[in-house]
């Protein structure tokens, strides 16, 4: 129980600059509060997120950062009035590490969409620390902040789910796209994508992947299950799925015009972005009105939905597709994310490998 006097001094792989080049970082956690869990971090994931904060795509990072948003970990110490967890639990950390639990989003359990919620890492905790993320040998977190890890899931498969796979979760239960039968799209098939694909296969859709090109045809319908496979650029083949969708997960990470997807949605069909892009995207006003379509957006998922993601894919024995890395790998995994070459999402063995400080 040293560290409730005492803070922790860590080491983790942090960004200096906007080039995004992660090297060492010593720094020093705060001290174990009444309600935190101090976590040795196991796996993290790497979401294209991680990139646009380190290299400053949204001219909001602040340097050193720690990144890392899926982070999967051992209990190895709690707070005097952790109820939740107990030491040698497996939990999860996601996107956000904090919410001001008095507006209405946090007492309506969506504490995500909280505006002074507190980020896991290019943030500033209560006491003042910049909060770090996951890409670190230790991370400190409030107990609402963590979850379970079911046991019939595996650790590095869980890392993906507690950010791609909360976030196709989450919107396709806000808007009422659970049923069987309903027809769906993924653009864009990365970390977020695969998961989506899944996710809705599961769920009991028809799936049309939709990719920028053919590479990724043969593993999206034999590995992923996927019913359809439109190349975008395709005309031929975008007019043939013309009004045919219910709804369309758009996870592509930079400005791509939204007509030629709108195109594809039924009446009142949805299309639903999930991809951080600075710059303002475009659409004439009747492929939205003539058919009542909707364009709308979701950030992640609350607490509550990523317990409940955890669950689902342990219910369907759903599985993330990683490849996993270790620490010393991570700038070229993050280049190989860059550069859309990833099958689906990398894993960094945390624990499993060696720290320079
Ligand atoms: N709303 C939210 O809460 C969340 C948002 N995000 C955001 O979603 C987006 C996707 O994240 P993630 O799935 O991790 O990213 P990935 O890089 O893993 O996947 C993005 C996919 O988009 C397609 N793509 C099209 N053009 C490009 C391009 N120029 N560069 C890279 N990819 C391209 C590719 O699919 P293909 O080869 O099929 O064309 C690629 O696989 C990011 O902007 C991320 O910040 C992530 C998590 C949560
Ligand atoms: O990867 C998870 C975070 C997504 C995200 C969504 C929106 C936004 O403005 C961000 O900075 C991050
Ligand atoms: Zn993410
Ligand atoms: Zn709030």
């Amino acid at each position: 129980m040293g560290s409730l006097a005492s803070e922790r001094t860590v080491v983790g792989l942090a960004a200096k600059d906007a080039t995004g080049v992660l090297s060492p970082y010593t720094y020093t956690l705060r001290k174990t509060g009444e309600e935190d869990v101090v976590v040795k971090v196991l796996y993290c994931g790497i979401c294209h997120t991680d990139i646009h904060q380190t290299k400053n795509h949204l001219s909001m990072s602040n340097y050193p950062m720690v990144p890392g948003h899926e982070v999967v970990g051992e209990v190895i110490e709690v707070g005097p009035a952790v109820s939740k967890f107990q030491p040698g639990d497996v939990i999860g950390v996601g996107v956000i590490v904090g919410c001001c639990r008095t507006c209405t989003p946090c007492k309506s359990d969506i504490e995500q969409y909280c505006n002074k919620r507190i980020w896991s890492y290019n943030d500033v905790y209560t006491d003042g620390k910049p909060t770090q993320g996951g890409f670190a040998s230790t991370m400190i977190v409030d107990q609402k902040f963590a979850v379970k890890i079911p046991a019939g899931l595996a650790p590095e498969q869980a890392a993906p789910l507690l950010c791609a796979g909360v976030t196709v979760y989450s919107p396709l239960k806000h808007f009422g796209l659970m049923a069987p039968g309903l027809r769906g799209a993924i653009l864009g098939l990365g970390g977020v994508g695969h998961m989506g694909v899944k996710i809705a296969k599961a769920m009991g859709h028809h799936v049309t992947v939709i990719s920028s090109s053919d590479k990724k045809k043969a593993e999206a319908m034999d590995h992923l299950g996927a019913d359809a496979y439109l190349v975008s650029s395709d005309a031929a083949q975008m007019a043939a799925a013309a009004d045919s969708l219910d709804y369309i997960i758009d996870t592509v990470p930079v400005f791509h015009p939204l007509e030629p997807y709108l195109s594809l949605l039924k009446l009142d069909g949805k299309l639903i972005l999930l991809g951080v892009i600075n710059e303002p995207l475009q659409f004439v006003s009747p492929m939205v009105m003539l058919g009542r379509k909707a364009i709308t957006g979701s950030f992640i998922g609350s607490m509550t939905e990523t317990q409940e993601v955890l669950e689902f894919c342990a219910k369907k024995g759903l599985t993330s597709t990683i490849e996993m890395v270790k620490m010393d790998y991570v700038n070229q995994a993050i280049e190989r994310l860059e550069r859309n070459d990833v099958r689906y999402r990398f894993v960094v063995d945390v624990a499993g490998s060696k720290f320079e400080s």
